[in-house]
């Protein structure tokens, strides 16, 4: 059963405590939203919750894979789009999944255009897209909806939406507004 548990984390940077105190119980189907001005530890919240920082205080209990979007694309730019999905999908053993990921966020057509290529919102689908076809059950995605046009925020809320419905758990930051039902609000 796939679960993200922060108990009473505290997130240090560069000496200073940003936030403590901060918990949260994430089941199959869960989501979060996470808020606040620059600067007060969004983006430090998602990487504890990845694992990738160690919090100053508290727990984090991670049942499934959890798959990090944040801003670095992390996409080859010389690489057409097939093929820079593809490189992190054979590491996740999920070839097959590219496709249906492209289609999922509209940028099938864009397939064989070098990542370089790409706009700022087409880039933004293709991280989403990466993210999708990686298949990990905990989404913790870091200001997804930057650079999208209105049709591709909804694309997005959707996407999430049916994710939670598959049982997946999802954390967002993000300074837009987006529509997740029954999501937690978390404001630091
Ligand atoms: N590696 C680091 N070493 C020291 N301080 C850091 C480090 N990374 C981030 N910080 C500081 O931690 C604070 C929180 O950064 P973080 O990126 O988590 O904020 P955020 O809420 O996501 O901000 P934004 O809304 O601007 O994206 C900032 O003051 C930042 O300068």
């Amino acid at each position: 059963m796939n679960r993200l548990a922060l108990d009473r984390i505290a997130c240090m940077r560069g000496g200073r405590i940003l936030f403590e105190g901060l918990s949260l119980d994430l089941n199959e189907g869960a989501g979060a939203l996470v808020t606040g001005p620059n600067g007060t530890g969004k983006s430090s919240l998602l990487r504890i919750a990845a694992g990738l920082l160690t919090p100053a205080a508290g727990s984090v209990v991670r049942d499934g894979d959890a798959a990090l979007m944040a801003e670095a694309a992390g996409l080859d730019p010389e690489r057409p789009l097939r093929e820079a999905l593809g490189w992190w999908a054979r590491i996740d053993g999920r070839r097959d999944a590219i496709e249906a990921a492209m289609a999922d966020v509209g940028i099938a057509d864009l397939a064989d255009i070098p990542v370089r290529l790409l706009s700022t919102g087409q880039r933004r689908r293709a991280q989403i897209a990466r993210t999708i076809a990686g298949g990990a059950p905990i989404w913790l995605l870091d200001e997804p909806a930057n650079g999208l046009d209105a049709a591709s925020v909804g694309l997005l809320e959707q996407l999430i939406a049916r994710h939670r419905a598959g049982g997946g758990i999802v954390i967002v930051a993000t300074h837009q507004p987006l529509g997740l039902d029954g999501a937690v609000e978390v404001t630091l």
